[in-house]
């Protein structure tokens, strides 16, 4: 039997996380499918996930990020929900059978930022005095840090970005500063805050997998909410990120392992040429193995086999070992 006419023109509901950062992004989406479908009727819909709730746990030990996302992932699957918005990297390299990545679009600036304390008058790391107190529960940016900057401390810090950024301006904290993503801080107003941006050029950390990108998952088998928010993928961010994606997903490491990642495009434009580079980090930093690949890409199989080759370099060169050792450290899922 054909499908009734009016299915295309069913009000689209989307799914994401409650935070600020999260409902932002959302209704950004939301606002960009609007003016594809102008008539179309959108609805958010804003979960309270565990990973919201769960705020004295280091986030190393929970293991995998599905925290984030399987709730949302059940709402899309029973059909509650016909998309959701994830940060890309709070989105695990495999999905559950039932959902596909439908659309990666044009990505923010996916470096990571560092914010001082207000009173303090500091401006970059390397300003940062013996003992100064890094805020991260990061341990892909506090391993990359103790690499470079042995004389800095670390403590955890978690909770929503504002939260954090008034937990590191109290006075009475022991934070000096603290590091997030440049996309979170600047998607909900607080570009100003930013003391430096991190990078292979500055700083000399490198980012998360994904990080700075918004990642479309629907329902498989929904290709008519497939082929709509397809339209808003962007090419360029899509293959960087599913290069960065299956590097991660090669060495076996969820978001919560120290891997920092940069991807730039190089040449001239029509040469499509990516360059990759990564780092795997022990996670007191005294160990690292870092390693950089070009590939020329134009299409998503040549992405993910360019992912699977630089993991290969950076195994081969003993990432193996510093992965192997910080996993068999971990507290048991049990
Ligand atoms: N780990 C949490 C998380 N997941 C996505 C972002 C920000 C948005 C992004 O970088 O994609 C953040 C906060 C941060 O790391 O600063």
């Amino acid at each position: 039997m054909d499908q009734p006419s009016h299915t295309s023109q069913r009000p689209l509901r989307i799914g994401t996380r409650r935070s600020k950062l999260a409902v932002v992004q959302t209704e950004g989406i939301r606002d960009s499918l609007q003016k594809l479908a102008p008539g179309r009727t959108f609805q958010i819909e804003a979960l309270h996930t565990l990973g919201d709730k769960d705020k004295s746990t280091a986030l190393y030990s929970f293991g995998e990020k599905s925290l984030w996302t399987a709730e949302l992932e059940e709402k899309l699957t029973s059909g509650e929900i016909d998309v959701v918005v994830h940060c890309l990297k709070d989105m695990p390299t495999l999905l559950p059978d039932s959902c596909d990545l439908a659309a990666i679009p044009l990505r923010d600036d996916p470096r990571d930022a560092l914010i001082i304390k207000a009173s303090l008058p500091y401006n970059s790391l390397q300003d940062l005095p013996e003992g100064a107190v890094i805020g991260t529960s990061s341990v892909r940016r506090s391993a990359q840090l103790r690499r470079l900057y042995p004389h800095l401390r670390f403590a955890n810090l978690r909770g929503n970005v504002e939260t954090r950024l008034a937990k590191v301006d109290s006075p009475e904290s022991e934070y000096t500063c603290m590091i997030m993503s440049a996309a979170g801080l600047e998607r909900i107003g607080l570009k100003h805050r930013i003391n430096q941006y991190l990078g292979s050029k500055d700083g000399g950390i490198l980012h998360a997998v994904g990080q700075g990108a918004l990642g479309l998952e629907i329902r498989k088998g929904d290709t008519e909410t497939q082929e709509f928010v397809n339209q808003l993928g962007d090419e360029k961010a899509t293959l960087a990120c599913l290069a960065e994606r299956s590097l991660l997903r090669t060495l076996e490491g969820g978001c919560s392992v120290p891997i920092g990642v940069e991807t730039e495009w190089v040449g001239q434009p029509d040469d499509h040429v990516l360059r990759m580079r990564a780092i795997v980090v022990s996670l007191d930093g005294t160990e690292s193995v870092e390693r950089s690949l070009d590939a020329a890409l134009r299409t998503n199989d040549e992405a993910t086999r360019m992912g699977s080759e630089l993991a290969a370099k950076l195994v081969d060169g003993g990432a193996e070992r510093i992965l192997r050792a910080i996993l068999a450290d971990r507290p048991s899922k049990e």
